[in-house]
């Protein structure tokens, strides 16, 4: 039988998150770390455009619009875009907090309630721990207020990675993109690439 209690969470006994000293603060709106990233990026047509800032304690509040794009069921968001927003959301957790690239190894949802179109889901993340290259976060998505009733959860692994990740399997033009855009950043990307 399925529970929502499956497990202990993290799993395996971790360290608490050390979080980068040159972290953005509380308080800080993220810039998208891509512009053409489907979660955050704004040149990216019919991506999520989700935002984020820096809250106090390191929590990360990102924001997701719900449109008709976003359908699954009618008038309902789609489960799967549900997941890709908590994807990005707990991704942008790990990489900003801990400046260091790292990937989703393991993505966990919880759908307890229908998410409708037309609404906006707070979706708010805590790196939970580490252990060597595993990160550990989680995250809850409130309807339509900060405070609002939990509609989606999720829970994440990701893995610590280095920059050959990207340029072995990436798009070498891409990452020039990348590079060019963090150049002229306001928050410049500095990443920790040796984990
Ligand atoms: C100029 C470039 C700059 C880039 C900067 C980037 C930072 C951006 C910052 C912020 C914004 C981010 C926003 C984005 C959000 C979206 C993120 C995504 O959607 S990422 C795409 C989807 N994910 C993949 O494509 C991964 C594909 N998988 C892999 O590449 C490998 O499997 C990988 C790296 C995950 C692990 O491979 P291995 O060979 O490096 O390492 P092994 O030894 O297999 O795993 C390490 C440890 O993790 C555990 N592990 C790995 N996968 C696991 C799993 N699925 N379940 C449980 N454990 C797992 C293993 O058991 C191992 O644990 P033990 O150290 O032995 O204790």
């Amino acid at each position: 039988m399925v529970s929502y209690t499956a497990q202990p969470w993290p799993p395996i006994e971790t360290d608490p998150p050390a979080i980068h000293e040159k972290a953005p603060t509380p308080g800080t709106k993220l810039q998208p770390h891509y512009t053409e990233c489907f979660g955050c990026g704004d040149e990216q047509p019919g991506g999520l455009r989700m935002s984020t800032e820096v809250a106090d304690s390191y929590v990360i509040k990102s924001t997701f619009d719900v449109t008709r794009e976003h359908q699954g069921a009618p008038g309902l968001a789609h489960g799967g875009l549900l997941a890709c927003a908590f994807d990005e959301a707990l991704g942008t957790a790990v990489g900003q907090l801990l400046r260091k690239p790292a990937v989703t190894g393991k993505l966990e949802t919880d759908f307890r309630q229908p998410v409708p179109v037309g609404s906006t889901l707070y979706i708010h993340v805590r790196v939970d721990g580490t252990s060597g290259r595993k990160v550990y976060a989680s995250a809850s998505g409130h309807l339509d207020a900060e405070d609002g009733p939990i509609a989606v959860k999720a829970r994440a692994l990701f893995v610590i990675v280095d920059m050959e990740h990207f340029t072995a399997h990436g798009d070498e033009d891409a990452l020039e993109k990348l590079r060019d855009s963090a150049k002229k950043a306001a928050q410049p990307q500095r990443w920790d690439i040796n984990p």
